[in-house]
């Protein structure tokens, strides 16, 4: 018997990441290709020509799974009976700005769609946040819409990971299949921690550690960091506008992860609701190693943190602290 529709809410639907996220959707890449949508896309009017226009390319490309598009510029007809919202909508930095620098204007979009998720989404919808400041986004979202479960709303830290995996795999010229478990710890700005202490690839001899396999240290702790930490800025000098496609089809693995699981023995970074593990203060949105199933995420336990490590581990949970503080400021 076929499947009944799920409802996915995209927000921010007329800009470049949405306008590469849709067909991803509608072509069955985050649940599945025998799973039906209806596509609720959200922007604002100045946006609502554009966004019609994202509508008929819809139509126009005849998606077997797209069962229906609901475009629109009012909050509560985008938020009715959606079972996932991911929330693009926002404004992206420019050139020469970090990420909490567009923290004002945004952090009041969530405050406010947190009110229209809580009242109109379906019971149990799962939330990714994808605008920045991603994290403190996520966390106002959760602070103002209390109903919804701690566990049901995420954000995006895994263009960081799947950026880590990339330079990896570039460095060793392996595929990029192969290597898996890197995390990213904490906030998805520049002093967000990528770690590859855990991280393997596999080799026709088993799987091998990548620290092993690069034997550079030097690298793995200096230049491979940074140039994770600095991808979206290089992107953001390179092309003259944030990054869009990668954004996208990594908003996909999460989604389609949380969903469907992850595979056995692999983990993947999200920004989730610290409960205190790895002593990260509770109360922020913080990057995590999780594994999920059934549609559950949970942070992978038990592993080792060195003392370099740590450093990093607090020096980004301190600096969410702030923007926490200031995301607060800048809503009262
Ligand atoms: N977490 C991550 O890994 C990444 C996050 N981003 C962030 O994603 C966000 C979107 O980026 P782009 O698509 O490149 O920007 P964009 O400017 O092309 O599109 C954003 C869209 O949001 C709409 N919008 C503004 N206020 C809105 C509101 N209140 N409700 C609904 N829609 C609204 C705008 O009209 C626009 O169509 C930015 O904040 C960007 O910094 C970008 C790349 C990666
Ligand atoms: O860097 C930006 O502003 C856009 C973004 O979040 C990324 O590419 O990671």
């Amino acid at each position: 018997m076929a499947k009944e529709p799920v409802r996915v809410l995209v927000t921010g639907a007329a800009g470049q990441i949405g306008y590469a996220l849709v067909p991803m959707i509608a072509r069955g890449v985050i649940l599945g290709a025998d799973q039906p949508v209806i596509l609720h896309l959200l922007d604002i009017p100045p946006a609502a020509e554009a966004l019609n226009g994202v509508k008929m390319e819809l139509v126009d490309a005849a998606f077997p799974l797209l069962k229906g598009v609901v475009a629109t510029t009012d909050v509560v007809e985008a938020c009715t009976g959606v079972n996932i919202a991911v929330m693009v909508g926002g404004f992206p930095r420019k050139e020469g700005m970090e990420r909490k620098d567009v923290m004002s204007k945004n952090v009041s979009i969530y405050k406010s769609q947190a009110s229209a998720l809580e009242k109109h989404a379906a019971a149990n919808c799962k939330v990714l946040v994808v605008a920045n400041p991603a994290n403190t986004n996520a966390l106002i979202l959760k602070e103002f819409a209390p109903s919804i479960p701690e566990k049901n709303i995420t954000c995006l830290t895994r263009l960081d990971h799947n950026r880590a995996l990339g330079q990896v795999s570039e460095r060793l010229n392996v595929q990029v299949s192969d290597v898996k478990n890197v995390i990213i710890w904490g906030n998805h700005s520049s002093t967000q921690y990528p770690d590859v202490n855990h991280a393997t690839v596999k080799t026709p001899s088993g799987e091998k550690a990548v620290r092993e396999l690069v034997a550079d240290d030097a690298w793995l702790t200096g230049e491979f960091i940074t140039t994770v930490q600095q991808r979206g800025a290089a992107i953001i000098k390179a092309r003259k506008l944030s990054s869009a496609l990668s954004a996208a089809s990594s908003a996909c693995d999460h989604i389609r992860d949380w969903v469907l699981g992850t595979p056995e023995g692999t983990w993947v970074s999200m920004g989730v609701y610290s409960d205190g593990s790895y002593n990260v203060p509770s109360g922020l949105i913080y990057s995590f190693p999780v594994t999920c199933q059934n549609g559950e995420w949970k942070i992978v336990q038990g592993l080792s943190i060195d003392e370099f490590s740590r450093k990093k581990l607090d020096a980004t949970a301190d600096e969410l602290s702030e923007e926490k503080a200031l995301a607060y400021s800048c809503l009262s």
